[in-house]
């Protein structure tokens, strides 16, 4: 098997000295060409998680490596894309795109730059926006942006923190093969974390469930050899199979209190709302 891009061994997390962990004990490792979903109930720590693995926050203990060497900074082929895609009202899209790509560490020539922004606003179909500005984009399109701007850096692996929950259901499909698709023509690797089981079925090659309290990593599914390749279709019966498995595993490690009803006598034709501990039965 090949060596993890990333890999965390042991990670644990206490926002405040003395304060209960959010979690421990968190081994997980991302491989080239992989795309792997984080789940977990709201609070659990999932973006807190990736906020250490994105160089955001430090760990209270434990390790991350990155190509097998341990790393205290993130390494530039780390990219994070967020929920909200946090664009530079007074940048246009071009400029967005770009943005970071100019810093003098990073040594890249003018033409270059430019090269990498059109190349990255093409991949998500924004190369003919390129001169408007953040005001004038649709959710979705701002999104991609997002995207955009952290496939500029031609990142080895991209941390993606729920970026697609606040889309309308058709954009979010779409978005999701965008994502699979570039994943695999730049043979790169994403963690996506994300809220939604169906999601995280549809483009993953692996689920990770996170829960308990404090959490840890509680579940793993591998996917590739079950339900072939994403993009996949959604509610084949196979997918609904696993997706009920994830659910009854997020409700046995629950980490809050929140009151969940039985899961067992949803109808197939059940959709999951965003968050899938936050049931209210209506008939
Ligand atoms: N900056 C912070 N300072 C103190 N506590 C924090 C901070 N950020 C998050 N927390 C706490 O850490 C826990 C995990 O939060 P986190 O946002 O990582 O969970 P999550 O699983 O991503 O939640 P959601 O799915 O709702 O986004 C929560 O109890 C939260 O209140």
């Amino acid at each position: 098997m090949s060596t993890p891009l990333l890999s965390a061994r042991g990670l644990a997390l206490s926002y405040h000295c003395g304060a209960p962990p959010v979690f421990t004990g968190v081994d997980l490792a991302v491989r080239p060409r992989e795309i792997v979903a984080l789940v977990g109930e709201s609070g659990c720590g999932k973006s807190s998680l990736l906020g250490l693995l994105g160089g955001l926050a430090s760990p209270s203990a434990g390790a991350i490596h990155f190509r097998g060497t341990p790393v205290q900074r993130t390494p530039g082929e780390v990219a994070v894309v967020f929920q909200d895609p946090c664009l530079l009202p007074w940048l246009s899209v071009e400029g967005n795109a770009g943005f970071g790509l100019g810093f003098r560490r990073l040594g890249l020539p003018r033409a270059a730059r430019r090269a990498r922004v059109a190349a990255a606003l093409a991949d998500v179909g924004l190369a003919e926006h390129a001169r408007r500005y953040p005001h004038q984009l649709s959710g979705g399109m701002a999104q991609r942006l997002a995207l955009a701007r952290a496939l500029g850096r031609q990142p080895a692996l991209i941390l993606l923190d729920e970026p697609f929950s606040a889309l309308d259901a058709i954009t979010r499909e779409a978005m999701q093969a965008l994502l699979t698709e570039l994943v695999h023509r730049r043979a790169s690797a994403a963690l996506l974390v994300t809220h939604d089981i169906d999601e995280a079925l549809r483009v993953s090659d692996r689920v990770l469930l996170m829960g308990g309290r404090p959490a840890g990593i509680v579940g793993e599914w591998g996917l590739l050899g079950v339900l072939g390749p994403a993009p996949r279709a959604r509610h084949t019966p196979r997918i609904l199979d696993l997706r009920g498995e994830i659910l009854d595993a997020l409700t046995r490690h629950r980490t809050s209190q929140v009151p969940v009803h039985s899961v067992s006598a949803r109808p197939a034709s059940y959709r999951l709302p965003l968050d899938p501990l936050a049931i209210s039965e209506t008939p």
